[in-house]
């Protein structure tokens, strides 16, 4: 059971006057089997809460547990390898090697972390899901921006997470591939049971959420799952 909560989290960047406090007392829990939708206005703190909630930021005060231990009370080592083995980043950069194909950037997963992932049957699924299968063989600079979107949630799926954590991942997007990567992070909610969390101004992705939140202004408040976007 990979749950995930975040209690009275303040981030604050800065000192004296350029001082900036970006959340404030932010609470949150991630179940697994369910997906979590934070929307919110540009600036609002969206980036620095997933940035927290992935263990890749230590917050201002306030604590992150997965699976009930708190990030503080685990090793730097330990920290690297919870994330290697249970958390899937979808970052708004897509950290692409640009000197590796797409199918070398596989490959690389699979030196850092040789078991449990997908296997290539598995892989084969998802990038037929997302239409990139055809693009194995080509480098990143070779891809449209979508394209690249993709071929990023497709890595950050590979190495089979519990829990995914994931910062505007159809920004790249036409409305087509929308529904595609709704349907695929709410199918690795249901079907594979993980726990996904997603930031995002996207409106079109609230019809496939099962907790929608909003952040304003460093304030994490739950939102009725209404389209009032
Ligand atoms: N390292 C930093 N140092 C200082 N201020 C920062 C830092 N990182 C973020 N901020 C500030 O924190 C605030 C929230 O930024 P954040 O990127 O979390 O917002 P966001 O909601 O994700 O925005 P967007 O949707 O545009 O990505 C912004 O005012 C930003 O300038």
């Amino acid at each position: 059971m990979n749950s995930f909560s975040v209690k009275n989290v303040n981030q604050i960047f800065g000192t004296g006057t350029a001082k900036v406090h970006v959340l404030h007392d932010v609470n949150f829990e991630a179940d697994p089997g369910s997906l979590s939708l934070i929307m919110g206005p540009s600036g609002s703190g969206k980036s620095t809460f997933l940035t927290i909630a992935g263990g890749l930021l230590t917050p201002t005060s306030g604590t992150v547990k997965v699976n009930g231990i708190s990030y503080n009370e685990r090793s730097k080592k330990e920290r690297d390898a919870l994330r290697l083995d249970s958390i899937g980043f979808v970052l708004q950069e897509y950290h692409l090697l640009p000197y590796l194909t797409i199918a070398d950037q596989f490959k690389l997963v699979d030196k850092v972390k040789p078991n449990g992932n997908l296997s290539p049957d598995e892989l084969d699924d998802v990038l037929e899901t997302l239409g990139i299968k055809s693009l194995l063989n080509k480098y990143p600079a070779e891809l449209s921006g979508g394209q690249q979107q993709r071929v990023a949630i497709a890595r950050a799926l590979y190495p089979n997470p519990a829990i995914i954590l994931a910062d505007e991942p159809t920004a790249a997007l036409d409305s087509s591939r929308v529904s595609v990567v709704a349907a695929l992070l709410k199918n690795l909610a249901v079907k594979h049971n993980k726990a996904v969390v997603v930031v995002t101004h996207d409106a079109r992705l609230i019809e496939s959420a099962d907790h929608l939140y909003e952040m304003s202004d460093g304030y994490l408040s739950v939102k009725e799952p209404v389209n009032n976007y």
